[in-house]
């Protein structure tokens, strides 16, 4: 387990001359895909490594403790126990479940006795658009219902209007009210209109003491992406560098098929190393992303695909 990020005073001068080369940025993560074909034992896994973690998600106006508790049933066996048992695994589970602060209570209960942790969005997710003191209320409140990992999202208009202390204030403030439980930043970068405010929206977020940063809510008409990833997978480079301390990565919002699974991976393997690829520094935020993994897996195990309704959806 990595010491958490403890944050650093706001340091402006260590991103104020970041400019991101942005065709640069697609080429490098459009040659990902292809210069990796992996071995299909391999490919198995990777999809292993992925679905544990995920952080398995359901974030819907009509969310219900009774779809929370399907969607915890699924983080408690992800795969079939038949394809596990054939490919020698035991005990695998889903990262976390990410909900609404109104459904911590039923994951809580619907986990009870495992050690997956409940994650919460909070701070007026998916806009952060309300007053400081009742998004931090929302994280206490979050906390009072048993969550263990908080989901935060950041005022865009400050990396718009580039404020960055006003940025760090804030993400501080809220990193002070998680206490204890984790907090992953959420930058809902495809509303920072560059690659370059994505890179310094990163490191204020690290300065503040994110223990992850994460891309996007998946409510953004654009959500996660590789050079989006690429860009904060290298501010969180440049962050372990200057201080020592790993900060985790969350794509989150679009991922849906194995082979997304797959190019992030690749994508941080290349970037930060394999030790990277591990629950406490590297969370996939996803709704749907774990029905095709399962079909994969079927694939690999039995020789054919599964019919898509024989796969629980969670
Ligand atoms: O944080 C997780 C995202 O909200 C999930 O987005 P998704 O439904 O596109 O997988």
């Amino acid at each position: 387990m990595p010491r958490r990020n403890p944050g650093t005073d706001f340091r402006p001068d260590w991103f104020a001359r970041i400019a991101v080369n942005t065709p640069a940025a697609e080429r490098r993560a459009a040659s990902l895909p292809a210069r990796r074909s992996l071995k299909r034992e391999w490919q198995a896994a990777w999809l292993l490594n992925a679905v544990r973690c995920i952080d398995l998600t359901t974030l819907s106006g009509d969310d219900t403790p009774d779809r929370v508790a399907r969607l915890c049933a699924k983080a408690r066996r992800p795969l079939e126990a038949d394809h596990l048992a054939a490919m020698g695994i035991e005990g695998l589970t889903t990262g976390a479940v990410c909900v609404y602060p109104t459904m911590v209570a039923a994951a809580k209960a619907a986990l009870g006795g495992t050690r997956i942790p409940v994650a919460s969005v909070a701070t007026g997710f998916p806009a952060g658009l309300m007053p400081l003191d009742l998004r931090l209320a929302e994280i206490r409140h979050a906390l009072d219902q048993g969550a263990d990992e908080i989901d935060i999202v950041i005022s865009r208009a400050h990396v718009l209007q580039g404020d960055w202390s006003a940025l760090y204030d804030e993400l501080r403030a809220m990193r002070e009210t998680c206490g204890p439980a984790l907090m992953k930043a959420i930058l809902a970068t495809g509303e920072l209109k560059t690659l370059t405010n994505v890179a310094r929206a990163s490191h204020v977020a690290m300065q503040a003491g994110a223990d992850f940063i994460k891309t996007s809510t998946g409510k953004e008409p654009v959500n996660a992406t590789l050079p989006v990833s690429l860009v904060m997978l290298r501010a969180i480079r440049d962050y372990r560098d200057r201080t020592g301390f790993a900060v985790g990565f969350k794509p989150a919002g679009g991922l849906r098929t194995a082979r997304d699974a797959l190019n992030w991976q690749v994508l941080m393997a290349e970037e930060l190393g394999r030790d990277w690829l591990r629950p406490d520094l590297f969370r996939i935020g996803a709704s749907s992303l774990l029905a095709d993994i399962e079909r994969q897996i079927s694939h690999y195990v039995t020789g054919r695909y599964a019919a898509l309704h024989r796969l629980a959806a969670g």
